[in-house]
């Protein structure tokens, strides 16, 4: 064999070893994704799907409000609704460390669409609605009904969440969200606790 074509078999060998490295590392990648399992990913799109339907509630909060002039922010709101949430995650054995904060995102992410749309109605003179919904009535329950289904879906999500595919999922099922909603930087907001985990 000449010089030549010794080279040429030598640099063959070395390329088909970095394709093969890159098979097996490409490979390993596919199959980290293909471990969330369905059950992980059903309950991720539950979970995500829950917070998207509390925060599209928050137009109606702020419709409310602008009409009767009420704050934005209502702490005492708030320390009830947590106060009720660490029970229900205790009693359901949710971390009520991440219980609080998830449910402090979700206050966070009506209050900044409720802010922003009241910047933009300040703008345009907007006059008091018609019919608006009413908070103590409507609005508060419905609130409140998703509270114990947001936990339940908690409860669920933690035993996945140690699992890196199922973060992943996560990752990209809440990016996908994010992209897709009117109020991107408010359910970003919504989800920063759990794609912390
Ligand atoms: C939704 C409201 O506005 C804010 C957001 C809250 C929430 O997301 O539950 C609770 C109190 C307020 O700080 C409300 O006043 O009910």
């Amino acid at each position: 064999m000449n010089r030549a074509l010794l080279g040429a078999g030598r640099l063959g060998l070395r390329h088909l070893g970095w394709i093969t490295a890159g098979l097996l590392i490409s490979g390993f990648v596919v199959a980290a994704d293909q471990q969330a399992s369905d059950e992980a990913r059903e309950t991720v799109d539950g979970l995500i799907a829950q917070v998207e339907q509390r925060l599209s509630i928050a137009p109606d909060v702020a419709m409310a409000k602008w009409n009767s002039e009420a704050p934005i922010n209502v702490p005492e709101r708030e320390a009830q609704i947590l106060k009720r949430v660490v029970e229900e995650a205790q009693h359901q054995g949710v971390d009520h460390q991440l219980a609080r904060a998830f449910f402090q995102d979700q206050f966070d992410a009506s209050k900044a669409v409720q802010k922003q749309l009241h910047q933009q109605w300040q703008k345009e003179s907007q006059p008091p609605f018609d019919n608006p919904p009413n908070l103590a009535n409507d609005i508060r329950p419905q609130l409140d009904t998703l509270t114990p289904q947001l936990i339940q879906s908690l409860s669920e999500f933690q035993t996945f969440e140690s699992e890196s595919a199922a973060q992943q999922y996560l990752e990209e099922s809440a990016a996908r969200a994010v992209a897709n909603n009117e109020y991107a930087e408010a359910l970003e907001i919504a989800l920063s606790s759990l794609r912390d985990e």
